[in-house]
């Protein structure tokens, strides 16, 4: 067997890990990158890239048929399925091939091929062929898409997103099972690109979302347009010739079965630590086998092992996984003199049609840490004048701002342009901006931050009027099913 010695050991040449390798030689320390698949990173790959470049296919065939709304009328909408997913593929494969590009120019000897597990705290084995002594050690492993063995069963037509990005042609029909992020993008965007397609909710979760004003609006807004069956049981998926045939009980106990070509099973992502032999690491897990680190250095316990990106499951986002990569890859340089690294506040969207963001501190999380003593203002964008002009007049903001110091806290929203306003008012809370302090930014006219200044406007108003009585608790806080 091989014996190779480095400083700092990173499993996993995803998007934390390559950021974990660049931080740890930066800090002029030997590393070396072990990655069991292939290059490329999860989001350029099977995530962020392709499953946007399917929506922006959607978005133009939905935007043919919006048209006429205003008057404009462009005749019969054709889709191609071939060449929608023939652009998905190439642009994917583009974004892939620059990422393949970088790790091809690091130096041979730093990277090894393989999949490695932990054989003792400095110690790691890969596959059968190379022993890896490192002083510290980065786990930047990743996640992978549950899929209940039961459903599996059915056979290949069971799918996770993965298979997505490599169809050749649009399917005529798809069930999805899972109203997260994934299930809500990729169905919404295969609805409108001309599948059949219905979305099957356990509970009634929508994306990320807590705040229950803003989950019902998102709920009935997205059901305007799309067959979601919310608090609805998958009894069985089973194969029938070329298709599935799905049977499901609703809240009232109703069975029924539907045939689809393919189940798209969307119900999160689980971290890759089951194989990393764990229990020889000398590191404290919790009950999932999640190895407990701090959130600020990224360091488990007071070992010489950092953990970063969906590894840890605490925010499986993109800049969360560069974040996190970067201050465990820098940490473990300088281990054990560990330095906490820059945390940005929270920011998640999901690119649905509205698109829905939750930024700062969210709804459940305010009940955990002001016990329901926050204020709340909202805007409707049924009236919002920028978003009627523009025919997406539909969602719900509501932001939160603390009483005493008039401190914006965070937002949850679903609405035109997410994105942006998302951003914008992530940017606010990590300033650390006071509500007042936000009112005397400049606003535009007509554009839909006006929409913003109504709720910051309502909000300001309600801060003026802390509660005599402490609120009762939550109603609303249980993870949603
Ligand atoms: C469909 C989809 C859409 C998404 N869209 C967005 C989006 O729009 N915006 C956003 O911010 N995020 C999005 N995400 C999430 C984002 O892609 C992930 O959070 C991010 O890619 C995680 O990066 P990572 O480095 O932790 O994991 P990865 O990039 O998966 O890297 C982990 C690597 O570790 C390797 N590995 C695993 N185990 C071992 C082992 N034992 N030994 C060696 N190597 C190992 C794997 O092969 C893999 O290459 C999306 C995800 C999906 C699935
Ligand atoms: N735009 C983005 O940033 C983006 C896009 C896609 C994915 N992602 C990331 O990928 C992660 C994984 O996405 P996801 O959509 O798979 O997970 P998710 O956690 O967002 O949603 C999973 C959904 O499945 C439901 N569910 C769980 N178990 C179930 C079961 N047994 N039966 C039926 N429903 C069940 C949950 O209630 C939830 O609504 C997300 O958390 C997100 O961080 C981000």
């Amino acid at each position: 067997m091989e014996q190779i010695r480095c400083d700092v050991a990173i499993i996993g040449a995803g998007s934390a890990g390559l950021s974990a390798y660049r931080a740890a030689r930066a800090a002029g320390k030997h590393a070396v990158m072990i990655e069991g698949g292939p290059y490329g990173t999860t989001c350029a790959r099977v995530g962020c890239m392709p499953s946007k470049l399917l929506i922006s296919a959607a978005e133009a065939a939905h935007a043919v048929h919006a048209a006429s709304g205003f008057g404009v009328h462009a005749g019969t909408v054709r889709i191609d399925g071939e060449a929608v997913m023939e652009r998905v593929r190439r642009e994917r494969d583009r974004f892939v091939g620059f990422v393949v590009e970088n790790v091809e120019q690091l130096p041979p000897e730093d990277k090894i091929r393989g999949y490695a597990r932990f054989a003792a705290p400095n110690r790691l084995l890969v596959d059968d062929h190379t022993e890896v002594h490192a002083e510290r050690i980065v786990i930047a492993t990743g996640s992978t898409p549950i899929v209940p063995e039961e459903w599996a069963l059915a056979g290949p037509r069971v799918i996770h997103s993965d298979a997505v990005f490599e169809w050749t042609d649009l399917p005529d029909s798809v069930a999805v099972i899972g109203t997260g992020v994934i299930g809500l993008e990729l169905g919404q965007a295969l609805h409108r690109l001309g599948v059949r397609v219905a979305l099957y909710a356990r509970g009634t979760s929508v994306a990320q979302l807590g705040d229950p004003e803003v989950l019902a609006d998102a709920a009935r807004t997205l059901q305007e347009e799309l067959d979601i069956r919310f608090e609805t049981q998958i009894v069985s998926v089973t194969a029938d010739g070329q298709q599935l045939v799905l049977t499901t009980r609703d809240a009232a106990g109703n069975e029924r079965q539907d045939r689809y070509d393919h189940v798209l099973v969307a119900i999160g992502r689980a971290p890759n630590v089951q194989a990393l032999r764990l229990d020889l690491a000398g590191i404290e897990r919790d009950r999932r086998g999640v190895p407990l680190y701090d959130r600020t250095t990224m360091q488990c316990g007071t070992s010489p092992i950092f953990i970063a990106g969906d590894a840890n499951d605490e925010l499986p986002l993109l800049p969360e996984a560069a974040d996190q990569g970067k201050i465990a890859g820098h940490n473990a340089a300088l281990y054990p003199d560990v330095q906490p690294g820059l945390r940005r506040t929270l920011l998640a969207i999901a690119f649905t049609e509205p698109q829905i963001a939750t930024l700062g501190a969210g709804w459940r999380a305010l009940w955990q840490s002001h016990g329901g003593r926050f204020a709340v203002g909202s805007v409707s964008f049924a009236n919002q004048g920028r978003s009627r002009v523009m025919l997406q007049n539909r969602g719900l903001l509501r932001v939160y701002g603390e009483y005493g110091s008039g401190r914006f806290l965070g937002a949850e929203m679903i609405g035109p342009r997410a994105e942006h306003l998302g951003h914008l008012l992530a940017w606010a809370v990590q300033a650390k901006l006071t509500v007042a302090a936000m009112l005397d930014m400049p606003f535009y006219h007509p554009v839909i931050e006006e929409g913003v200044r109504t709720a910051l406007r309502d909000l300001a108003e309600r801060l003026k009027h802390p509660p005599a009585e402490p609120p009762p608790p939550c109603p609303d806080c249980t993870p949603g099913t």
